[in-house]
């Protein structure tokens, strides 16, 4: 069984790696010709994922008419996954594996909301979970939820993706799934944000903790089992992109804390994530008071030690 991947960018050429070296062939879609030709070519993604071998079974193409296969893993940023899904009338009916983390800006929307509003034909699910693409493409051992209300289809999904560094649980709990992956990202920026300004171990800890509160009352709210957010795409990704250097929402938030500039073409899910989050908070009255703070330091209305002056000074309230 082979399986198509749109996007190729860190993550997407990563699970290609994992994939293909499990004995799958894996059609890789880049957007780019030039970029295609020369991953082909040097069997390495150089400016994603630089110094992972892409194995002799990816076949790296800008052509869409090479995307054949049933399975479409969906590798690119949230905000672009719209314009993707509409592009590609000819994915429509196929089973669409979203593997971004974020909430549409413009519609408040996950990428399973989205997959059905803009192909309702297609099986829709989520791989989402604890992972930096460099350690997959490693071959380094991670540990995925792969989320799909399609009981049947989701069994056959994990076979196809499981590889020998790749743990796949199984949920059917979509909107769990994809709602913890948005959400920690916006803790994320929170957390870096506090350790670039030198707040310190603790605060972070406390950032970690109530922002997982905080992801809990919207996600409980919106129909998620509190289950999927203690697995792996809550819980597990919150603690691993609050805690590493290696994650981009946390050095993002690193380098807002800290006063420096960060390179504007890097992906940083949180900050449109938190936006979109807080516009629905607001609109259902669920209170976010980190996720209002994130907002806050990116529209530059407060900087980090009046942000979190502001959290320590709430009413007191029981845990
Ligand atoms: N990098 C990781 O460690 C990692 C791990 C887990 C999940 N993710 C998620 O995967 C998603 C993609 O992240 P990434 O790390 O691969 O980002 P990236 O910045 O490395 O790559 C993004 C890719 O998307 C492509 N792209 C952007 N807009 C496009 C469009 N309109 N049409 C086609 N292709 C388009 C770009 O060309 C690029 O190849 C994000 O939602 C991220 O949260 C990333
Ligand atoms: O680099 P980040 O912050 O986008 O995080 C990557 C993954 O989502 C971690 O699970």
């Amino acid at each position: 069984m082979s399986i198509s991947i749109l996007g190729s960018g860190a993550f997407g050429t990563s699970l290609a790696i994992s994939i293909a070296n499990a004995g799958r062939d894996v059609t890789l879609w880049s957007r780019d010709n030039d970029a295609a030709e020369e991953m082909q070519r040097t069997r390495e993604n150089a400016q994603r994922l630089p110094g992972a071998t892409l194995p002799y079974n990816v076949t790296v193409t800008s052509e869409l008419s090479a995307i054949t296969d049933d399975t479409v893993l969906l590798a690119v940023p949230m905000q672009q996954l719209r314009s993707v899904l509409v592009a590609n009338p000819s994915l429509h009916n196929r089973t669409l594996v979203a593997c971004c983390k974020g909430i549409e800006l413009t519609s408040g929307k996950g990428p399973i909301e989205l997959i059905q509003e803009v192909a309702p034909a297609a099986t829709a699910a989520i791989l989402t979970g604890p992972s930096f693409a460099a350690d997959i493409a490693k071959g380094l051992p991670t540990a995925l939820t792969l989320a799909c209300a399609d009981a049947d289809r989701l069994r056959d999904l994990q076979n196809q993706l499981m590889a020998p560094n790749l743990r796949i649980y199984r949920s059917s709990d979509p909107v769990g799934a994809e709602l913890g992956g948005a959400l920690k990202n916006v803790m994320a920026i929170a957390c870096g944000a506090a350790m670039g300004a030198g707040l310190g171990e603790s605060a972070r800890a406390s950032l970690i903790t109530r922002g997982f509160a905080e992801m809990n009352r919207m996600a409980l709210a919106l129909g998620a089992r509190s289950d999927t957010l203690a697995g792996l795409s809550g819980f597990g990704d919150l603690i691993l992109t609050c805690t590493s250097t290696q994650s981009r929402n946390y050095s993002f938030g690193f380098a807002l804390g800290g006063g420096q500039d960060f390179d504007p073409s890097v992906t940083v899910e949180g900050a449109a994530t938190a936006r979109a989050t807080l516009n629905r908070a607001d609109a259902m009255k669920i209170d976010m008071p980190i996720t209002r703070m994130v907002v806050a330091l990116l529209d530059r209305k407060l900087d980090v030690r009046e942000a979190m002056a502001q959290l320590l000074a709430r009413p007191p309230k029981e845990e």
